[in-house]
């Protein structure tokens, strides 16, 4: 079989760390290939090299047999190369035309009439099963799914011959996952060979034809997947045997410490009602815009409460700031890190220590040195490959970040945590690591409200669901009486 591209002895550093130790990798034509591997192992750093983002140290590519060293994504482009990142690059003020026609004058766009690029447009947009998305739409009126779709346009309009996704389903809605998967298998039907990163191995029994393995920079496996068991991956993956993906520790539930009565926020929720008790895992599943982060913004503080009562406690107050909740011992970790979550620019260390300063603890007053070593003591905790705890947040891959954002809500020592998507973009063995610490947490008679779209989590460490549908929360039940299907038909308003 000849290969589509190829890579050689891929190289590249930034400063001390060594992201790529020389990777070697073959894709072939019209095939998904998934790149697995676990935070920081690399995935988005070659993908980037491949697409022209980043340029190697060293090493070499191929592709269709001829010499290929693009100088950016541009580039790349032009050779048939391009890459959708998890955070769409997309310009939300543009139209949906002005987003796929962007950076393709040399295609002719620059010359066509203003009809018949629309018809370009339009015909891509159908061609991918979109008719509903219009091109004179802006951006911003559309969901994350419909953003991936007017990237995958632009892609197909610049004849792309590899198409790069990087970890395409986490913003999207399980009907959402579905049509992407069928477009994936349309792009390839066509010769169009996709390269698939993901930390859901499930969804790769669905679309992926080979795989390679990375870990610590280094390609340590690939081959037909399928052929090999998906414990044998995550074993490649890891260098060890992943016994346990949802250990739970013994924990008993005690007294309410969280009480919701009929809350409503700005527009979503409506009249939410729930007790969240000491030492317990309480779920929220709903499909994606449903209202859960909504809801435990609106207990944080940081979106308004219009009706309804919040009580923390003792303290009985819906109307309490982000620094008046943490002071009564609620934490959040937000959904979306980079915006609100962690301050890329500053320290691993600082963002540990952040909130703690924020409420005037003691922390002010300890040596750096000291600040250090128990902030490493957290960090190694949750499995954060780190390199030195006075690193930016922001060099951080992005797996490993969202491990700092947790680490510093457990170091916060909240008796409430509010946790939104706890495990987006975490490797399976972290995963495994966040799961054990939320159970140690509930054991020491913390309570945890966990906000997850991924259904076998909620199902794996929960001791009660409810499951929100447009703003409507159900009641809280134990896990056992609910079913998946269950979960999914409450979720829909099937
Ligand atoms: N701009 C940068 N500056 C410094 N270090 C970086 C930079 N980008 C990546 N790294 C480092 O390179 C290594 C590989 O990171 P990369 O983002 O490629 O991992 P990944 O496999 O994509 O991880 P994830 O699954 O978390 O997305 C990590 O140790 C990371 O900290």
């Amino acid at each position: 079989m000849t290969s589509r591209l190829r890579m050689s002895d891929i190289r590249k550093s930034y400063g001390p760390t060594a992201a790529l130790r020389g990777v070697d990798l073959e894709l072939r034509p019209g095939e998904v290939h998934a790149i697995v591997g676990e935070n920081g192992a690399g995935k988005s750093t070659l993908m980037k090299i491949l697409s022209g983002a980043e340029q190697p140290d060293t090493g070499a590519m191929e592709l269709d047999g001829a010499v290929y060293r693009p100088t950016g994504p541009q580039s790349a482009r032009e050779r048939g190369v391009a890459m959708i990142y998890q955070e769409l690059a997309i310009c939300p003020d543009l139209t949906v035309e002005a987003n796929v026609t962007l950076g393709q004058e040399h295609n002719g766009f620059g010359l066509l009439t203003a009809s018949a690029n629309r018809a370009r447009v339009e015909s891509a947009l159908a061609q991918l099963g979109h008719p509903e998305i219009k091109p004179d739409a802006p951006i911003a009126t559309l969901n994350p799914a419909g953003r991936q779709v007017v990237e995958i346009a632009r892609a197909l309009l610049s004849d792309v011959k590899v198409l790069v996704l990087d970890e395409p389903t986490s913003a999207l809605t399980q009907e959402d996952a579905k049509r992407l998967f069928e477009l994936v298998r349309s792009l390839k039907s066509r010769g169009v060979t996709v390269v698939y990163i993901s930390h859901f191995l499930e969804e790769l029994d669905a679309i992926a034809d080979r795989f390679t393995v990375l870990r610590d920079g280094q390609a340590v496996g690939s081959g037909r997947w399928g052929d090999v068991t998906r414990e044998k991956v995550v074993e490649m993956m890891v260098g060890r045997t992943v016994t346990e993906q949802y250990p739970r520790t013994p924990h008993e539930i005690g007294a309410p410490v969280l009480e919701l009565a009929d809350l409503n926020g700005e527009e979503l929720p409506t009249g939410a009602n729930l007790t969240l008790r000491r030492g317990e895992i309480l779920g929220i599943a709903g499909i994606i815009g449903s209202g859960r982060t909504e809801l435990l913004r609106a207990v944080y503080g940081l979106d308004p409460v219009r009706a309804g009562r919040v009580k923390v406690g003792a303290h009985s107050n819906e109307r309490a700031t982000p620094a008046e909740r943490i002071g009564q011992g609620v934490g959040l970790v937000s959904e979306d890190r980079k915006t609100e979550g962690l301050a890329l620019d500053l320290s691993i260390s600082d963002n540990v220590v952040l909130s703690q300063l924020d409420t005037g603890s003691t922390f002010g007053f300890l040596s750096r040195s000291w600040l250090r070593g128990a902030v490493g003591e957290v960090l190694t905790r949750f499995g954060v490959k780190f390199r030195d705890a006075d690193q930016a947040v922001g060099d951080l891959s992005g797996g490993n970040q969202q491990k700092v954002a947790i680490a510093r809500l457990f170091h916060q020592h909240a008796d409430v945590l509010l946790l939104d998507e706890p495990t987006k973009g975490v490797d399976v063995g972290s995963k495994a690591d966040i799961y054990r610490q939320i159970g140690a947490a509930a054991a020491s008679g913390k309570a945890v409200l966990v906000v997850s779209s991924y259904l076998p989590e909620l199902f794996g460490v929960c001791d009660t669901l409810a499951v929100m549908c447009r703003g409507k929360l159900s009641p809280v039940r134990p896990i056992s009486e609910w079913t998946p299907e269950q979960v999914i038909a409450t979720a829909t308003g099937a």
